[in-house]
């Protein structure tokens, strides 16, 4: 498809993730990573390819080293041992978790836009209005502080700062937190229209199990798995590999569609 067609098609969606440039065949790769802080080993040996399309959840206990490796694949933390490959054609958008850093006194729409009526998204022009309404943003609510955005709202104004970007590849770290099942719904559909490719760290197997093509556990003792299937498939092969032990911490919501 087009990403002129694709613009067209998903400008119904509530949530709008701009298609980014083309993504090429090599996307990101470990080859026998090791990453320790002090004397905890978060990894070690650790290889995967994620290929290209791929809808990656991310699952495992806090602490584990989910965030980490975000931070490997962007260049914030180097690699003890091994190699972190991103293919040339990757352009990389990273949502972190909720944080602070946001300037209190601004609106909603100033916050996305810079105060520019139209973004340059990838090559398209959009109306800064239109796009930030995306985010289910409405009428007044564009004008509303930051100051007064419930944890939700931030959630949502984070998406739109960062996806405005244009990128082919996402990193999400927890993003449905703070989100409302309306938004959750929006950016479930929005992750399944991209072209591109998606990591996202998840506690929410609902989340997990609409939208995974690949499940990466980290199963504890610095294991990591990385299969082919969503969440439920990935539970049941773990069922199978170690008996009946859920696996740990996962929390159990049940949003009701
Ligand atoms: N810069 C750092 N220096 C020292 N230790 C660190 C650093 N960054 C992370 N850690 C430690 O490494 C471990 C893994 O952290 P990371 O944030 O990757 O975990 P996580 O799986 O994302 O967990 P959570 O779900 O709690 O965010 C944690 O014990 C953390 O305290």
């Amino acid at each position: 498809m087009q990403s002129g067609d694709f613009q067209k098609r998903n400008e119904t969606n509530e949530i709008y993730i701009p298609p980014g440039p083309r993504l090429g065949d090599n996307v990101i790769e470990f080859r026998d990573v090791a990453k320790r802080f002090d004397d905890k080993l978060l990894y070690q040996n650790l290889s995967f390819t994620i290929p290209k399309g791929a809808i990656v959840g991310i699952v495992g206990g806090n602490g584990a080293g989910k965030s980490t490796l975000f931070k490997l694949i962007t260049g914030k933390e180097q690699p003890d041992e091994g190699e972190v490959l991103v293919g040339e054609t990757v352009d990389i958008a990273y949502v972190e978790q909720l944080r602070d850093g946001l300037d209190d006194k601004q609106s909603v729409w100033e916050a996305v836009s810079d105060g520019q009526d139209i973004l340059n998204i990838n090559g398209y022009e959009v109306s800064s209005r239109a796009y930030v309404g995306r985010f289910n943003f409405k009428g007044n609510d564009q004008q509303k502080r930051l100051s007064e955005l419930s944890g939700g709202e931030r959630g949502r104004l984070q998406l739109a700062q960062t996806l405005k970007q244009g990128a082919n590849v996402l990193l999400l770290d927890e993003p449905s937190n703070d989100l409302d099942i309306e938004t959750l719904r929006a950016l479930e559909d929005a992750l399944l229209a991209f072209p591109g490719c998606a990591m996202v760290i998840s506690h929410d197997r609902w989340f997990l199990d609409r939208i995974a093509t690949h499940i990466m556990a980290f199963e504890g003792d610095s294991e990591v798995v990385l299969f082919e299937g969503n969440y439920a498939e990935y539970e049941e092969d773990h069922r199978k590999r170690v008996g009946n032990d859920t696996p740990k911490r996962m929390k159990y919501k049940r949003i009701d569609a």
